[in-house]
């Protein structure tokens, strides 16, 4: 497994390898052993699987609040995506900061993404089918967003993005009161 940092620390892009033959490949995308040798064990208990099926959706920016905050694994199944990662912890040196990869089935690449941190992405393909493990249970509740486009984040994609309306709404950034705070 291939492991990049990105410009977030914690912020890491995995890529799995390919056993290519005749028919294909066959590849372990998640392997438990594989991340505590790499020191970066989570103890994923549910997986989101997600199709999207116009150019140009855009889901997030998403948390989940504490005590139900979730790591993330994110992968693409199908097609291709913009998949992009906002520090919210309070206290960060990287507050507000992003960065973003262009996940795809082609590529294989994948991002984790820890607790305090917006998720996102826009789809590049046609029904693009996002594949991801998240490290708590999905909470309602706890449930939290903020503006896609008050970020400052270079979204490979012009025109008008397809938004849920929850996302639509969401609250931009600068009126934004994170729940996380930064641990050294
Ligand atoms: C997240 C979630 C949603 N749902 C239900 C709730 C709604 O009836 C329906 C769609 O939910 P939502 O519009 O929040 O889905 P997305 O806009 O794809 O949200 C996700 O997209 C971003 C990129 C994320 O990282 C999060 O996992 C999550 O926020 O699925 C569930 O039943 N379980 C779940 O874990």
């Amino acid at each position: 497994m291939q492991i990049e940092q990105t410009s977030l620390p914690g912020v890491v892009i995995l890529t799995p390898v390919r056993h290519g033959d005749a028919r294909g490949f066959f590849s372990e995308s998640w392997n438990r052993q594989r991340m505590i040798e790499a020191g970066l064990d989570i103890d994923f208990v549910q997986d989101n699987h997600s199709l999207s099926a116009r150019v140009g959706t855009i889901r997030g920016l998403h948390y989940q609040a504490p005590p139900h905050a979730q790591a993330k694994l994110v992968r693409c199944g199908k097609g291709k995506l913009f998949d992009v990662a906002v520090d919210i912890r309070k206290g960060s040196p990287t507050y507000g900061q992003w960065t973003g990869v262009e996940l795809s089935f082609e590529n294989g690449r994948q991002l984790l993404i820890p607790a305090g941190f917006l998720h996102g992405f826009v789809t590049l393909e046609p029904d693009t089918e996002i594949v991801y493990k998240c490290s708590d249970y999905y909470a309602p509740e706890c449930d939290g967003g903020v503006l896609w486009s008050s970020c400052g984040i270079d979204w490979p994609f012009t025109g008008e993005p397809l938004l849920s309306d929850k996302d639509r709404k969401a609250v931009p950034l600068a009126d934004f009161t994170s729940p996380f705070s930064f641990e050294a």
